[in-house]
């Protein structure tokens, strides 16, 4: 049964809510009693927004529940392909040496071998290499693209929504640290700021935790207000759509959406009471409960994740697996780029050099060269090859093809998990201890749905304009968890984030075992300005990061201002049911500041701030006029011929959402623009 508008599932009789069932009760329930799967929803709130929606109607729009095993439609390594797709052995290892080569997907060259030269060579098969490298090799004439990857395929584990914590512990990410800052990340290993980037076949989109936002339509404007012709709102829409098949269960028809695409958007199969709980705050304090991606509204939402019934979709999983066997498309993983090779006389771009096994190879091009290696790789890459500020490459002895103030900004959404509300009951939040259980694992393999699709904890995203806001587009964004930092007792959650032991321990161990909720503020748009260098002539040296955070005063009241936002929707009427009772850590650093005073924010923020990883601007995009900017509206480098850059760090600066989608985005508009330009030449 639904329940009516204000009413909540009480705490003790149904703490978490499988939305599958709430739809589809006849399939759910049996199959759960199947699955020992013990908290089984039989209600839900509904939400102002969903008053029209009958029953009925949500019930049709929801697919029912089928196993996958058998038809699963993107196996994830060559050993879940042997099973269930063929009984011989048709595994070749990718990488020698490797121990779990055999668990991994396999990208396998189609004919065995290299070509002497390539139409097209794209540096990163993360996002935007990903879908730009599909675009670029479908259809007719067939133009070659040689993809090269320095990280890995992924396998069956990364595809658990539930481990993102976990995977950005493994060797799929880069694992770069801001380079110190006094008075910042205070509660980190070493006080730095930790900011890993994907490294892995589809980039970041294999370790993030696949929250699907792109944006308000004013950020987009804004670009193209600033001379980036083909870059308003309008005009970069199709390119979502063209990419998107949305599946949500309330928006799917909605205008804005894509329904055709390959990258799979759903809201999380599984969801707990407090999710219920942070959207009806957000409509007591006039947020009304939306799809937060529409264009004209501005509110609170569930969460909408690039999932696959369940699973994971990463780019790579929606771009490349399902073309890995097109003969023009050769895709070279473990193959880290050092240098684009360009014709000092002409400044043509027409080769790049990788290593593989440790052996150095070089790859011709004929058309173009992309460099898609992410915000940080790019930047670091063109400066490498000589394309960067003059005076920096001098002095560590890279010869200068073009003189251009590449790093220069670094832009980055920045983050405070510490508000932590206590809860005194059970079974509310998700705790590691029952999400990590056999049986979730059996539910989520069988039928893709259950704990195990939460997506790091995150069930809902709401935005809100504080007073510092432009008032045009939200200056914050609050994520809300079924959960809190304290949720796997110090696990991979913190751990992933960096967060030192003495803090940790100090701070929060003694909410260990408790219900908790929590919802993170993110600041949309930091004036803090960062940079980024390169440490010496190294290719395997990290750049140095530079974050800068919090040196625009404004930056902290606004985190500030929302803190106190959180604060109030915890205190608020819908958590009462749960008694929920904000938690004041003692950190270890801030003892001598009373609790929740100003100054105790201001140390609990210069102490718990993350990095959401969201890094853009490094190569920034801007018409010729610009003096920072790097390529123009088009992606193409300035001042060199051959050689474009597609992916976030051509952003000149951040929007008010996640990434995900703007590196897809990205990665469809540059293949049409890459297209025309060459539509009449024939290979
Ligand atoms: C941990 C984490 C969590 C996140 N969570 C979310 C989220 O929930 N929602 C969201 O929208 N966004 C999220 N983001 C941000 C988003 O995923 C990224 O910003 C976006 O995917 C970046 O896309 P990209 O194409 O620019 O770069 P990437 O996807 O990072 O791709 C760059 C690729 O280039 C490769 N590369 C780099 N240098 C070289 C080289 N020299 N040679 C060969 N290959 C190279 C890298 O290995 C990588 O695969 C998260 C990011 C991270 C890191």
């Amino acid at each position: 049964a639904i329940i009516g508008k204000d009413e909540f599932v009480t705490v003790e009789d149904n703490p978490y809510q499988n939305v599958n069932d709430i739809a589809n009760p006849d399939v759910g329930s049996a199959r759960n009693e199947r699955i020992l799967w013990p908290y089984v929803a039989e209600s839900t709130t509904k939400s102002e927004n969903e008053e029209n929606e009958t029953d009925e109607n949500v019930n049709k729009d929801v697919k029912p529940r089928e196993k996958r095993f058998l038809h699963w439609s993107y196996p994830q390594s060559p050993i879940v392909d042997m099973m269930m797709q063929t009984m011989s052995v048709n595994y070749s290892p990718n990488v020698a040496g490797d121990p779990f080569d055999f668990l991994r997907d396999s990208y396998q060259l189609p004919e065995g071998k290299l070509l002497e030269e390539y139409d097209y060579i794209i540096v990163g098969a993360g996002t935007s290499g990903s879908v730009l490298a599909a675009r670029l090799t479908e259809g007719k004439p067939k133009a070659t693209v040689l993809l090269l990857e320095a990280g890995k395929p992924e396998m069956l584990l990364s595809d658990i929504p539930a481990l993102a914590p976990y995977i950005k512990l493994t060797h799929y990410v880069w694992p770069y640290t801001m380079e110190h800052q006094p008075g910042v990340c205070l509660g980190s290993e070493e006080q730095r700021c930790y900011s890993p980037q994907g490294k892995a076949v589809g980039g970041s989109s294999v370790v993030n935790d696949m929250i699907y936002s792109r944006g308000r339509p004013q950020d987009w404007d804004r670009i193209a207000a600033d001379g980036n012709y083909g870059w308003s709102y309008d005009e970069i829409l199709p390119y979502y759509k063209k990419s998107e098949r949305c599946e949500l269960r309330k928006y799917k028809n909605a205008t804005y959406s894509g329904r055709d695409g390959e990258l799979t958007v759903e809201n999380v199969p599984f969801r707990t009471g407090l999710v219920e709980a942070f959207l009806a705050a957000g409509r007591l304090h006039g947020n009304p409960t939306i799809d937060y991606n529409a264009p004209d509204q501005l509110g609170f939402g569930y969460v909408q994740t690039t999932q696959n019934r369940g699973h994971r979709l990463s780019a790579a999983k929606a771009f490349l697996h399902p073309h890995k066997r097109r003969k023009n498309l050769h895709i070279l993983t473990d193959a880290k780029v050092t240098k684009v090779v360009i014709e000092p006389q002409t400044k043509r771009a027409y080769a790049v050099e990788y290593l593989k096994n440790h052996i150095k190879h070089t790859a011709r091009c004929r058309r173009e060269i992309i460099l898609a290696a992410g915000a940080v790789g790019s930047p670091q890459l063109l400066m490498l090859s000589g394309i960067g500020p003059k005076e920096k490459l001098e002095v560590l002895g890279i010869p200068v093809i073009s003189d251009l103030r590449v790093g220069k900004s670094l832009y980055d959404h920045i983050a405070f998990p510490g508000i932590v509300f206590k809860l005194n009951s059970n079974n509310a939040s998700l705790q590691e201890l029952k999400v990590a259980t056999l049986p979730n694992l059996m539910q989520w393999l069988q039928f893709g749905d259950g704990l195990m699709t939460t997506p790091g904890l995150v069930e809902a995203v709401g935005y809100i304009k504080t007073s510092h806001s432009d008032g045009k587009v939200p200056d914050v964004e609050l994520l809300n968890l079924g959960g809190s930092i304290v949720s796997d007792n110090g696990g991979a959650f913190r751990k992933s984030l960096k967060i030192s032991d003495k803090t940790y321990v100090t701070a929060f161990s003694g909410l260990h075992g408790c219900d908790t909720w929590s919802a993170i503020p993110i600041l949309l748009h930091p004036k803090s300005k960062g940079c980024l260098e390169l440490r010496d002539n190294d290719p395997f040296s990290h750049p140095k990061l530079y974050g800068n955070y919090f040196t625009d005063p404004q930056d902290m009241e606004t985190m500030k201002e929302a803190i106190k936002y959180v604060i109030k929707l915890g205190e608020s009427e819908p958590f009462k049911k749960y008694g929920a009772q904000l938690y004041l850590p003692s950190y270890p650093n801030c003892q001598s500041h009373g609790p929740g005073s100003d100054s105790y924010w201001d140390c609990a923020i210069r102490t718990m701030v993350v990095s959401l990883h969201h890094h853009v601007g490094t190569c920034k995009m801007g018409p010729p006029n610009d003096p920072e900017a790097i390529v123009d509206p088009e992606l193409r480098v300035y001042g060199v011929d051959g050689l474009r850059v597609v992916d976030l760090s051509v952003l000149p600066h951040t929007i008010s959402g996640h990434m995900t989608a703007p590196a897809l985005m990205i990665g469809e508009k540059a293949a049409d623009m890459i297209k025309k330009i060459w539509s009449n030449v024939v290979v």
